[in-house]
């Protein structure tokens, strides 16, 4: 029996791996049979990336990597982008769908290491060591009880009760903490937490740290008029994104000694990579600890990330499965043994499943397993079908009527 030609072999398929993603993704990636790694430590600047993303079939980003339509128009190979973090904001989701590309990412792995930063940042913050750090690095000796309080008994603000927010709660209360909440979705308290709504939070927290994604109704969230709000003598920590707290006031509420300080991790614009001078009103304030968007970056979470999201990626790459994808309808796949599995990634209109299966009924072809899911934009059809049939099977399927994207997989 000859094999149809369509799929690809996996000497063939490459993967390009950005800003320092941890080695566990290349293991995996090897151990699945995959050779054709490049892994680099930093992001690219946009014409490279273009050039770049052009000749590969997956790519692998953190933070850094803009992934816009305009960079996707470049991507004529790319099956799928996986986010090896959190946040997806950096990524053109839509556009990506639009496309047929699937995109992955790791929502839990890295939460821990946040949530010990945050922890850390605050009993620093509440002692003064920060500046008093500073200050012996000078050669300077602040020896001084003054504006220097324990944690314990100290009301901790969460803005965003999920992954993170959540677990700062318990490890807060654990510390003697009170812990209040806001949050825009009805959020079950752990411990003994309550939800407030954000005016609530602000006057009355000791603490204030932003935990939510970079959405619309994030964007300066904390502002001029947010920082006025909080309590004379409180604390500002952003381990978020940058786009969630303006600078600006900020800087100025912490020299004018309204706020006893901040950390602050993410920033409106980032460095693209460790060699890139870092820019901020912040520097130079002594209370304010100032970090290179390292709340995730551990050895433990990046590890785990690289595994977790490498392995998401292979998965889509041999069997086609798209469980946990954050753009494509999610499909959980059995093995394909002995059959080949074809891939059909459609607008999601009327008509097209249809369609498919007249294709199949019209041609005599022997479907052995169909699985099917959509979203409120796409389709995705997976179809199991013998050997012999699926050349004929996948140049009938790229005809049909809002199809965006085939694979066949054997
Ligand atoms: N600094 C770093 O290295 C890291 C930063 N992050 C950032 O932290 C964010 C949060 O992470 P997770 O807790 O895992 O996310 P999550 O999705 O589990 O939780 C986010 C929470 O924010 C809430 N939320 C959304 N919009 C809101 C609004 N306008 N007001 C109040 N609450 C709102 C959501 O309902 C949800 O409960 C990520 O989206 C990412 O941007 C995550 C990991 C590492
Ligand atoms: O580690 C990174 O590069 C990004 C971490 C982060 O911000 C995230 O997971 O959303």
């Amino acid at each position: 029996m000859t094999l149809p030609t369509t799929s690809l072999d996996k000497a063939k398929i490459k993967f390009l791996l950005l800003e320092g993603i941890h080695p566990s993704a290349v293991e995996v990636l090897r151990a699945a049979g995959y050779s054709q790694i490049e892994s680099l430590p930093s992001a690219l600047p946009d014409e490279e990336l273009k050039r770049k993303i052009a000749d590969v079939h997956f790519i692998g980003i953190r933070s850094r990597t803009q992934l816009t339509a305009e960079v996707f128009a470049h991507a004529h190979k790319l099956v799928a982008a996986g986010c090896f973090c959190i946040g997806t904001n950096q990524v053109d989701l839509a556009a990506a769908r639009e496309r047929g590309i699937a995109v992955f990412n790791a929502p839990y792995s890295n939460t821990r290491s946040v949530a010990e930063l945050v922890i850390a940042e605050a009993i620093l913050l509440l002692r003064g060591i920060p500046a008093k750090n500073a200050a012996a690095h000078r050669g300077g000796w602040l020896k001084t009880a003054e504006n220097a309080y324990e944690i314990r008994g100290k009301t901790l603000g969460v803005v965003g009760y999920g992954a993170i927010g959540t677990q700062l709660s318990v490890l807060a209360e654990a510390l003697g903490m009170h812990v209040q909440f806001h949050d825009i979705v009805s959020k079950l308290p752990l411990g003994n937490a309550r939800q407030v709504g954000l005016a609530e939070l602000l006057a009355t927290s000791d603490i204030v740290t932003l935990h939510v994604p970079e959405t619309p109704s994030t964007q300066w969230m904390v502002g001029a008029e947010q920082i006025a709000a909080m309590k004379p003598g409180a604390i500002l920590i952003n381990a978020s994104r940058g786009t969630v707290v303006e600078i600006d006031p900020l800087a100025e509420a912490v020299k004018a000694g309204r706020l006893l300080g901040a950390a602050i991790d993410v920033f409106p614009v980032e460095p693209r990579g460790n060699k890139d001078e870092f820019q901020s009103p912040l520097r130079g304030l002594d209370n304010v600890i100032l970090t290179p968007h390292i709340g995730g970056s551990t050895m433990e979470a990046q590890a785990n990330i690289g595994l977790e999201v490498a392995e998401k990626l292979v998965r889509y790459s041999d069997t086609g499965a798209t469980t946990s994808s954050v753009n494509f309808p999610e499909v959980s796949l059995p093995s394909h043994p002995g059959k080949h599995r074809l891939l059909h990634v459609h607008h999601n209109v009327p008509g097209v499943l249809s369609e498919i299966n007249r294709i199949f009924s019209d041609n005599q072809i022997n479907i052995s397993a169909q699985y099917l899911q959509t979203n409120e934009k796409i389709g995705y059809v997976v179809i199991d079908l013998d050997a012999g049939s699926s050349e004929r099977a996948l140049e009938k399927l790229a005809q049909v009527a809002g199809t965006i994207r085939t694979r066949v997989l054997f």
